[in-house]
């Protein structure tokens, strides 16, 4: 369903996607592991098309990046690390304006939105506007419209930073959700290795390569160590 090959992306001297290769099946939940500077917010500003890769090539849902971005970019749906709400528009606009973007008619974009915002319990927010609603449902906010158009490939890059454990839990309930309804497959962008283990795959990125593919035991196998979080740290920090 998506297809990295050979990616490298460069910043002057520096790189930061050194020929990454990488292929996710449909209704697949992968954690994208890395340290800080590893090349995860890069890959995932190519992933959406804010950046060209200087080699290299995406293909999403055996769509093209290089060749047929807006094909490509219509299978792709983004929960960015930032959030990228409108604060004073309510919910419903918010979401309605992503809607529009993706040229979702009228009626279809309302039953969406009232059914993504019924499953994670925003019913009643509807109305109100972003600035009152808590980080957690911000984020659940984010998740309805990432969904709204009905992409294949779900990209999320650390949604659950900031946020409490019971909205951590209902996040990662509703993607599974989703998973299981529609076989979305998902890159879900950690540091936190407790989210990795809950993955049924979990890809390592060290330095814009891939230092290991798996299940999480069989990653932890593959870096050395008996937990997955004291491998990842000796595997990413060595001297
Ligand atoms: N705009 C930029 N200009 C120059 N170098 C950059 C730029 N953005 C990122 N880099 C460098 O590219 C490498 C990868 O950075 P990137 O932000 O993709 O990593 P990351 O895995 O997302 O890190 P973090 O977890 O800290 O967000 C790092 O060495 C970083 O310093």
């Amino acid at each position: 369903m998506l297809k990295i090959q050979s990616l490298i992306k460069r910043y002057g001297e520096r790189t930061a996607l050194a020929g990454l290769t990488l292929a996710l099946p449909a209704g697949q939940f992968v954690a994208l592991l890395g340290p800080n500077g590893a090349g995860k917010s890069t890959l995932f500003q190519v992933l959406t098309g804010l950046f060209v890769a200087d080699e290299g090539e995406v293909t999403v849902a055996g769509r093209s990046l290089r060749h047929d971005a807006v094909g490509a970019l219509a299978d792709i749906g983004v929960v960015f690390q930032q959030m990228s709400l409108d604060l004073d528009l309510s919910v419903e606009r918010n979401l309605r304006f992503h809607a529009d973007l993706h040229g979702l008619p009228r009626r279809v974009a309302g039953e969406r939105i009232a059914e993504g915002c019924r499953a994670l319990g925003l019913d009643k927010d509807l109305a109100r506007p972003v600035r009152e609603l808590s980080g957690g449902n911000r984020r659940k906010v984010e998740l309805v419209r990432a969904l709204l158009h009905r992409p294949k490939v779900v990209l999320m890059d650390e949604p659950t930073v900031g946020l409490d454990p019971k909205s951590r839990r209902d996040l990662l309930a509703a993607i599974r959700a989703d998973i299981a309804a529609r076989g979305t497959t998902v890159l879900w962008a950690t540091h936190l290795v407790e989210e990795a283990e809950a993955a049924d795959r979990v890809v390592v990125l060290h330095k814009g390569r891939l230092l290991a593919d798996g299940s999480p035991a069989a990653v932890t196998v593959a870096l050395g160590g008996e937990r997955l979080e004291e491998a990842f740290i000796r595997a990413t920090h060595a001297p």
